[in-house]
């Protein structure tokens, strides 16, 4: 057990992530009249490169005109590996004003990525006198990224969250799917005659959450590409919230009030946990550590466990 204290991730809620391409701003009222917590305004990979200065100058103006509520505004910038990032990172600080909050880095191999965008950022802030430091989230979707995502996760005090870009990562880790998130077909065990298929990307999530946790960062889940399959969204978030990761991407409009459910303890979770807390209470009070909850042990770890549900109550409730 460390002598340190863990850091709390920032209080704000992170259910849903909707993202969509700057060049389509047609789309943008509808992202900022959705139910999502965040609003990712994407200059990168669902732009096309000759697209990249429109969707650009098409965001900037967005950020100002659009009333976006008190959702939390993100813009992903195009990758430290293009000619696009540093004009993104300049204009969007020069022009976008304070209603942005945050810029979102992709491809972060390591830390070194992140502070060359913080110099960046760290140097228009001044030049412009920006009051209203922009807060960073990164995706970690490569080799490099996952081998590098503690030092990633304690690069800047700009950090905020970490999310798994499930297809960048499988394509960096040369698995054999063009599936974006989810169940793999061929990725099963098979015990007398039944196949059950694991979560291949269980591995990388609880690294991604470790990362987070550690230096108080939201940890949150990145794509599920087929958004016919509603079904298969909410296993994959289950999944991911019982991990500990905070949220999950929205892609389409439909993912939206998915992952707001999943990632919203449901009355009886809220209601257990304030029972816990309060049999706790209790057993403190009669000079116990550990006491019976419904047949099972609580102790003082469980009073941890109660608090992280009743904290996102709380944070939902406002
Ligand atoms: C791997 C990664 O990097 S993922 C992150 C980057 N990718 C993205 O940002 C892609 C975001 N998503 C999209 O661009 C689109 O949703 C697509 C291309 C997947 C599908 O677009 P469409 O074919 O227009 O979807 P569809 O016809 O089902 O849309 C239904 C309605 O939702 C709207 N809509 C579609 N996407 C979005 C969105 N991202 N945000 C808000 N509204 C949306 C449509 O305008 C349409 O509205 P209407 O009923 O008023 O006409
Ligand atoms: O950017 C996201 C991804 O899955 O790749
Ligand atoms: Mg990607």
């Amino acid at each position: 057990m460390s002598f340190r204290t863990q850091p709390l991730p920032p209080a704000r809620l992170n259910r849903c992530q909707l993202f969509g391409p700057g060049s389509r701003e047609s789309l943008f009222e509808k992202m900022a009249k959705s139910a999502a917590d965040v609003i990712n305004l994407d200059l990168e990979d669902s732009v096309a490169p000759d697209d990249k200065d429109r969707a650009r100058a098409n965001v900037i103006q967005a950020i100002g005109d659009i009333d976006w509520g008190d959702k939390t505004l993100s813009v992903r910038i195009n990758g430290l590996d293009t000619p696009f990032w540093y004009r993104d990172v300049v204009d969007l600080l020069e022009q976008a004003g304070e209603r942005l909050d945050q810029i979102m880095i992709p491809k972060a191999g390591n830390a070194g990525d992140i502070y060359a965008v913080d110099a960046l950022a760290t140097a228009v802030e001044r030049a412009k006198g920006r009051t209203k430091p922009i807060n960073f989230e990164v995706i970690i979707e490569s080799a490099a990224g996952i081998c590098h995502v503690e030092e990633i996760a304690a690069s800047s005090p700009r950090m905020q969250a970490i999310s798994l870009g499930a297809a960048d990562f499988a394509a960096s880790m040369g698995m054999a799917t063009t599936g974006i998130g989810g169940t793999q077909e061929n990725y099963y065990m098979i015990r007398e005659g039944q196949k059950y298929w694991p979560d291949p990307w269980h591995w990388a999530q609880t690294a991604i959450v470790a990362a987070c946790r550690t230096h108080g960062l939201l940890p949150v889940d990145g794509p599920f590409g087929d958004f016919s399959d509603s079904d298969g969204f909410v296993a994959q978030a289950r999944r991911s919230a019982t991990l500990g990761m905070v949220g999950k991407w929205a892609i389409h409009p439909s993912q939206v009030a998915l992952a707001n459910e999943v990632f919203s303890p449901s009355e009886s979770a809220v209601t257990e946990a304030r029972e816990i807390l309060a049999a706790m209470e209790k057993a403190k009070a009669e000079g116990a550590g550990a006491t019976v909850y419904k047949g099972r042990l609580v102790d003082i770890a469980s009073i941890k466990q109660a608090e992280v549900i009743v904290r996102q109550a709380e944070l939902i409730a406002g």
